[in-house]
């Protein structure tokens, strides 16, 4: 059976998300602490596949996500899906109403990316309330579970409320419908599922120095092919202050004829480029499991 890793503990978004694309065949879903543990598991063997969430429609790019990935040489993209998070305010239980409960709260516990989904939601009603940022939502569940106190509460799943036994305050507090979150599996082996309509391609490009005008050469060796990016991200190359790497979404695979060509040319004038993957895509509306 392939193991899945994912960021624990049980009940996370990304663990729902990996169950909706990992939907059909029997998988082992192995929770780990960090996203540098599901990296690690991921290249060590412990598991085949981590998933990993990469961008989301309010926060943009996860940063530390995308340099985990840079840095972990043998392992590339298989995949990627867009998932809708859903959030939800989870409280322990107690007999009394639930406008009492929310109003008597004076901490929230989650992970940095659900407060930010949930801002306009926490200002306007918990405004009396303060934030601790822990590893992942369900993790702020457990905690909330763990110190039985009613003037606690958590920002995470459904799934994590009924796993840990505590009761839904508020529902789908995340502040915009259309709020997904794009998740990427990384592995060794190739996944086999339906093909997909679209694939996509992942490099990192590095500039040349002393060559005035590089990135423009870049863009404009897949401008002239046609070959669309979906997303150009600069991040430090953490060598020096003031160097950067691209990171580069495009939405071809690397079997088609255009694009090795593209990346030959950009070679040739002195880039450094790696490819992180070159893998399936689907969309919210094109799902996996259709
Ligand atoms: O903390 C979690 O539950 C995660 O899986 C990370 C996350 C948090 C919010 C949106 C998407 C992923």
């Amino acid at each position: 059976m392939k193991r899945i890793a994912f960021l624990g503990p049980e009940g996370t978004v990304s663990q729902e998300s990996a169950r909706y694309f990992f939907a059909e065949g029997t998988y082992e879903f192995v929770p780990y602490a960090l996203m540098s543990d599901v990296f690690a598991a991921t290249a060590d063997g412990t598991a085949d596949y981590g998933v990993v969430p990469i961008e989301n429609t309010i926060e943009g790019s996860v940063k530390h996500h995308i340099d985990l990935l840079v840095d972990s040489e043998s392992l590339p993209i298989q995949g990627e899906w867009v998932y809708p998070s859903i959030q939800n305010l989870i409280g322990v239980k107690s007999d009394a109403s639930v406008a009492e409960r929310i109003a008597g709260l004076r901490k929230v516990v989650s992970k940095d990316v659900a407060i930010a989904q949930c801002h306009d939601f926490l200002r306007s009603r918990l405004p009396q309330a303060e934030f601790d940022y822990v590893s992942s939502t369900a993790e702020g569940v457990r905690i909330v579970k763990e110190a039985g106190d009613a003037s606690i509460a958590a920002i995470g799943t459904r799934m994590s409320a009924e796993l840990y036994g505590l009761d839904l305050l508020a529902e789908n507090i995340t502040d915009h419908d259309n709020n997904y979150t794009r998740f990427i599996v990384i592995g060794r082996e190739r996944l086999s599922m339906r093909p997909p309509e679209q694939h996509k391609t992942t490099i990192l490009v590095t500039l040349p120095e002393d060559y005035p005008g590089a990135l423009h050469q870049v863009l404009s060796a897949f401008a002239w092919r046609r070959i669309n990016l979906s997303k150009i991200e600069s991040r430090p190359t953490k060598k020096k202050l003031g160097n950067y790497y691209f990171y580069i979404d495009i939405e071809m695979s690397l079997d088609s004829v255009l694009l090795p060509s593209a990346l030959q040319e950009i070679e040739a004038i002195g880039c450094q480029v790696r490819t992180l993957g070159s893998y399936p895509y689907f969309s919210y509306s094109n799902r996996p499991n259709n």
